[in-house]
């Protein structure tokens, strides 16, 4: 049923965009809603006297075509034509009924508010247009009242049809402002949900690499800023583990980009089975590294998933034979961590903490690859003293691929 309704205003709203396809149905809607208004006056001047009502009855009949009109109008495309026959038709109704009836029936005040809708089908009507044209109707509007007063109107309609009429009139423009203002309400919120579930998308795009389906790296800055401030908080543990891909340059060699990007995506799916807590964030740094923030984990907790990560890749047995034949893709691993007994704690910041991680990577790596180096927070940062006292092979628990 509703749907049949709808069908009704549906002329000359195909292949246009929404928005426009929105005002084309409201004007049909108006045509429709104006031709129907009529029909309980049109009923009373046959019933009551039509000998009398006869101009008025005639008349009306011409608005009620004029009306429908919009229908075809909108059907060949000419919208801004269908708009205007709306408008001029409400004006000209306004005037001729009133002449006839006089304003005791209220049919001014009903197309005074039939025009301020009206308005809204013009897009992007300038705002002194808007108000030039609700001025019109607000003279108009005034003219009739002073101009048709019971002696010079042809035939008023006499009580009490003229407070019923009026009342009607009321009524029926108060509930065409209401189911506007209704329309447009939900025509606002649904644009509002389409808005936000596309800045979303556009979020979630900007914060996560197209290969791999990882966050990338401008996550990675805001989630370092985010956890940097809840550990001066909340008092705790944070950790950053970086890892990179051993001699990747000689395996894109040996089997393309291709095959470069799949082994990429085979290594990032492995660390997601690795790094599971909701709150630990995986990204791919860029190139063939990567990078993990671990809010509330302590040196342990960091050594122990860095130690996984490495046993995990060395597992996926993705073949490296540009390293020799049996070769395996492995990774190196840098770790960092501060807790909020660290001295200095707040001194320098998450982007310090990912400095560390990194340069216990470059350790890992220049110390034989396929292992994982911790490099503590607080160490002072030159490279020759930055893992002193700590043995390479000590720093993780290494099984004896990681020497
Ligand atoms: N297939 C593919 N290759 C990439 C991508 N990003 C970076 N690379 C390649 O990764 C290689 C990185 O090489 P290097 O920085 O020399 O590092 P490496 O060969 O892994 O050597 P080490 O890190 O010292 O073990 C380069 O050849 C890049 O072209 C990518 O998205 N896809």
């Amino acid at each position: 049923m509703i749907n049949t309704i709808k069908q009704l205003w549906r002329p000359g709203t195909s292949g246009n965009p929404r928005g426009v396809r929105r005002r084309i149905a409201l004007c049909n809607q108006l045509g429709l809603f104006g031709a129907t208004a009529t029909i309980p006056y049109q009923l009373f001047y046959c019933l009551y006297d039509f000998a009398v009502y006869r101009g008025v009855f005639l008349a009306n009949l011409v608005f009620m075509a004029a009306y429908l009109s919009v229908l075809p109008l909108n059907h060949k495309r000419w919208h801004n034509t269908a708009s205007n026959v709306l408008l001029i038709n409400g004006c000209c109704q306004l005037f001729v009924v009133t002449f006839f009836i006089g304003t005791e029936a209220g049919v001014n005040l009903f197309y005074f508010t039939l025009a301020a809708i009206l308005v809204f089908l013009y897009e992007h009507l300038h705002s002194r247009i808007y108000i030039a044209i609700m001025a019109s109707f607000g003279v108009q509007y005034a003219l009739t009242h002073f101009l048709f007063t019971a002696e010079t109107v042809a035939t008023p309609v006499p009580s009490p049809w003229s407070e019923i009429m009026y009342a009607g009139s009321v009524a029926g423009a108060l509930t065409l402002s209401g189911i506007v203002l209704y329309l447009f309400r939900q025509q606002i919120d649904h644009a509002e949900g389409e808005l936000m579930l596309s800045n979303r998308y556009l979020e979630t795009l900007s914060n996560t690499d197209p290969l791999t389906g990882l966050a990338n790296r401008r996550a990675l800055d805001a989630a370092l800023e985010r956890e940097w401030s809840r550990l001066a908080r909340r008092q705790q543990a944070l950790s950053v583990i970086m890892f990179d891909v051993d001699h990747f340059k000689s395996f894109n060699d040996q089997y393309g980009h291709d095959g470069g990007d799949r082994c990429l995506q085979q290594i990032a799916a492995a660390a997601k089975n690795v790094i599971s807590r909701a709150s630990d964030l995986l990204v791919r740094y860029g190139g063939e590294e990567f990078a993990v923030v671990l809010p509330d984990t302590d040196e342990a907790g960091a050594r122990l998933l860095a130690q996984q990560l490495c046993t995990a890749i060395e597992r996926l047995n993705i073949p490296n034979e540009s390293l020799g034949a049996g070769a395996c893709v492995t990774i190196s691993v840098g770790v960092s961590s501060i807790t909020h007994t660290t001295s200095d704690a707040h001194g320098y910041g998450g982007a310090h903490l990912l400095k560390r991680a990194d340069e216990a990577l470059y350790q890992a790596k220049s110390s034989g690859r396929n292992r994982a180096v911790y490099c503590p927070y607080a160490q002072p940062l030159s490279v020759d003293t930055r893992i002193a006292g700590r043995p390479v092979s000590d720093d993780i628990d290494s099984r004896s691929p990681l020497s």
